[in-house]
């Protein structure tokens, strides 16, 4: 794989982008901006200059930046928020200028800091504003939030009624994700969805965002001016310069391995181990497995189990596969395995290994409970996965430089 950093004309570059494209599985639709320039009344030099872009279908590209290098200004011009002084923005092949409104919004989900959901609206209300618009039947559209809800893991029956200020913050950006998925746009824009929540909200909705792409793989472009987030949720990322100058375009391994030049070195920071930490995901090491028991279940059965395995402690499981607890045996009491109570600290198997060795930290297990797609239980992360795969990667990293001497 090739990095490319040109100002004039960026394509993805990466192997798995066009195969994915028209590939079954894939709702996305490609975005392409060419030759978009943006320049406001007053100002001498364009916020974007001449900015060519291509975002292959299905996959997260994030834009990435300094603070006014014209980040915002090219994700609004995707849904015409802003209209570009000149060029030209296709998705799926064409034109935005040539497409009504309503298709906009049907195409087009539209992600922002804290949700800003209205407050006089419930979030049954919040959610429903798009295809409400589109003229959906009440029935279609109160069976979408529905949906939706239980898609970014919030209890459709609790949560549906309530209004933004009795919401936390995390669960309010929880529900600005469904409301911008709420038509079932092939198109999502994301302006620093996660910017407004304490760090771990943060990596949770993070988690959240990759486990929902994985089953809808949506074309998701998302700002952010964290490089971290950036690395972590972008298929691929777009390194922009003032100007809205492409600086680099590739995959976060490529940028963060050979960066095109200083701006991006610098904005990137050094390629320590524990930044190539966020490069590898839970899902890349292997996973320990770990005796599981059902609430209900006979405790004796849950300990001989357990016992037999050289396990110390249970996951508990719902009758989703969802973990519920992770006691230790010592804390099994009684004839049947009830709801424990106590942390329960769990990853995304999509997570960073950074983000699962932050959880590793605070746990009382010195390891973590994995979970895939909808929460199901899939292992444990522990230590030993962090240090054979920083092991590994030491000794690649003294492998290339033995050749390049
Ligand atoms: N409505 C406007 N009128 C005039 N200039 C504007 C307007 N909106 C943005 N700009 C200017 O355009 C440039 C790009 O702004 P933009 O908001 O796109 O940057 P950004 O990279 O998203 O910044 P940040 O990370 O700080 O949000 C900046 O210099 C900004 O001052």
């Amino acid at each position: 794989m090739t990095s490319t950093s040109t100002t004039s004309s960026t394509t993805g570059t990466g192997a798995g982008a066009r195969e994915d494209a028209g590939r079954p599985g894939v709702s996305g639709a490609e975005i392409r901006l060419e030759q978009v320039t943006k320049r406001y009344p007053g100002q001498q030099s364009p916020a974007v200059d001449s900015l060519s872009l291509t975002v292959p279908a299905g996959e997260i590209v994030v834009l990435v930046g300094p603070s006014g290098c014209g980040k915002t200004t090219s994700l609004k011009m995707v849904n015409r928020l802003i209209e570009p002084t000149s060029g030209t923005i296709l998705i799926d092949g064409a034109d935005v200028r040539q497409r009504s409104a309503d298709a906009l919004r049907r195409e087009v989900g539209y992600v922002i800091q804290g949700g800003s959901l209205f407050p006089h609206m419930t979030v049954e209300k919040n959610v429903s504003l798009v295809p409400k618009m589109l003229g959906w039947d009440k029935r279609r559209t109160a069976e979408r939030v529905t949906e939706l809800l239980d898609l970014v893991g919030l209890d459709p029956d609790r949560y549906r009624g309530r209004y933004p200020r009795e919401l936390s913050g995390g669960q309010q950006q929880r529900v600005g994700v469904a409301r911008g998925l709420a038509a079932d746009p092939p198109v999502v824009l994301m302006d620093e969805p996660f910017g407004a929540v304490d760090p771990i909200t943060r990596q949770r909705l993070q988690d959240e965002l990759l486990s929902i792409q994985r089953e809808l793989r949506k074309t998701i472009l998302i700002v952010t001016h964290d490089i971290d987030e950036a690395i972590k949720l972008g298929d691929r990322i777009v390194i922009l310069r003032e100007g809205g100058h492409v600086a680099q375009y590739d995959t976060p391994e490529v940028v963060l391995a050979s960066p095109a030049d200083d701006f991006v070195s610098d904005f990137v920071g050094s390629g320590s181990t524990l930044k190539q930490l966020s490069l590898a995901r839970v899902d890349d090491v292997d996973l320990r497995q770990q005796t599981t028991a059902r609430i209900g279940e006979s405790t004796a059965d849950v300990r001989r189990r357990a016992e037999a395995a050289g396990d110390r402690t249970v996951v508990v499981l719902d009758d989703r596969d969802r973990p519920r607890g992770w006691p230790w045996l010592r804390q099994l009491h009684g004839e049947t395995v009830v709801e424990p109570t106590g942390d329960l600290l769990t990853v995304d198997q999509r997570a960073t290994l950074n983000d699962a060795l932050d959880t590793m930290l605070s746990s009382s297990h010195g390891a973590a409970v994995v979970t895939g797609d909808r929460d199901r239980f899939l292992g444990v992360v522990d230590f030993h996965a962090v240090t054979d795969h920083v092991r590994a990667l030491e000794e690649q990293a003294e492998r290339h430089a033995g050749e390049t001497a």
